[in-house]
């Protein structure tokens, strides 16, 4: 058995995948959590007596940093006031499950939890949008939906910032991603440690220098309790590829993790680049790079039996919406318009409504047009 090579005298028991160095776990612990302490401290993420919230979806990624970030308040007094915040996705056999191991770090850290649900706050879970939309995009629409819900959650709560779990690894997968994708603007903003919705509450990583496999050996040492299960829908694909792709470079150079995060910091995007303007939404008021942002584009989709709407390119988005904006008025119409009888005249007339599963979830070809009340 190797010492450590801190020469505290103990046995090393694991090699760190960040350095290579042989360790034992006490050392180990502590360059963990000291090299968190430093990134905290070094990108001021925190001022004394704000309120954090922590993004916590009950797997590895936020469990360590609930721990950690708890640890560290008390060990250097940040004098944070820390909260769990968790949204459902509706997604039955993993989330369900995952937020139950949530509940327990709430027990366990000793910290306020606010669960906000996709239900509550968009009227569709996960589950509820698979059925319609099938496998292949689910991933965008949980994607945008968290995005949002976690910045709603953050407003209900009042917090000063918003903590997530990305890691080193994340980051640097986003940064091949955005290369292999062309995407100019989210390269030039995913490495960053802090990022501004334009809504006030920052979001921060504490993590982002952390390595996954430190992140994993670090919960397994410390016995924290936290839950694995991959999401039962099929993982972001291009995203996966990516993954794959930094995994086997890892294999053959390690440091390959830092040095593509390090990359990512230091190119400077050409001021003649196109890059997006952000805006308010025009209906729900949410930052935006369109006039409509993209988790109203989703849900009206999904409203209007239109599922697909959000998916393809965001300039046939608006003309889409114009249509639908159209033949909803034409529907309105046709509700006060003495000529339309009975359903064909009113399916006739386009109304849009009649796709909409909320609206109507009855079937309509067996009721009359008087009991079509929309509210
Ligand atoms: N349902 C959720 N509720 C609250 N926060 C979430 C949720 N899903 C993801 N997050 C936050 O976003 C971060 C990155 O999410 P991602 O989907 O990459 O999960 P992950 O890498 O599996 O992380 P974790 O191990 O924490 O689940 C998480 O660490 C967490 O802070």
């Amino acid at each position: 058995m190797p010492v450590c090579s801190i020469h505290c005298g103990r046995n090393a028991v694991l090699k760190r995948p960040k350095t290579g160095d042989a360790l034992c776990k006490e050392c180990f612990f502590e360059a963990f959590e000291s090299e968190i302490h430093f990134t905290i401290t070094r990108a001021k993420l925190f001022k004394p007596n704000s309120t954090v919230a922590i993004a916590a979806s009950g797997g590895k990624d936020s469990t360590v940093l609930a721990y950690v970030m708890k640890m560290l308040n008390e060990k250097y007094n940040y004098k944070l006031k820390l909260f769990l915040l968790s949204i459902d996705e509706g997604i039955t056999g993993y989330r369900d499950d995952s937020l139950n191991t949530v509940k327990q770090n709430r027990d366990d850290y000793e910290m306020p939890l606010k669960i906000l649900s996709y239900k509550d706050l968009y009227g569709w879970t996960m589950d509820e949008i698979v059925a319609e939309i099938g496998r292949k995009n689910n991933c965008t629409f949980c994607g945008v939906f968290r995005r949002q819900a976690l910045d709603r959650g953050a407003h209900l709560l009042k917090v000063d910032c918003l903590a997530t779990g990305h890691n080193a690894d994340d980051i640097a997968e986003t940064v091949l991603m955005n290369i292999l994708r062309g995407d100019v603007a989210r390269l030039n903003r995913c490495t960053s440690i802090v990022t501004d919705n334009g809504d006030g509450i920052p979001r921060v990583k504490p993590l982002k220098y952390t390595y996954e496999k430190e992140i994993v050996m670090y919960a397994y040492f410390k016995k924290l309790v936290y839950f694995s299960t991959e999401c039962v829908f099929a993982p972001n694909a291009y995203r996966g590829h990516a993954r794959m792709l930094l995994k086997d470079m890892e294999k053959i150079d390690p440091s390959v993790i830092m040095k593509i995060i390090q990359s990512g910091e230091t190119l400077k995007v050409k001021s003649t680049a196109k890059l997006p303007t952000l805006m308010n939404c025009t209906r729900c008021g949410y930052i935006s790079s369109q006039e409509t942002c993209k988790a109203c584009v989703l849900l009206e989709g999904l409203n209007k039996g239109l599922p697909k709407l959000g998916i393809g390119k965001s300039s046939k988005v608006k003309k889409a919406l114009d249509d639908i904006q159209q033949n909803d008025s034409l529907c309105c119409s046709a509700r006060g318009n003495s000529n339309v009888n009975n359903i064909k005249d009113l399916k006739d007339k386009k109304c849009l409504c009649l796709g909409s599963q909320n609206v109507l979830s009855v079937q309509i070809d067996e009721i009359s047009l008087e009991k079509l009340t929309v509210e």
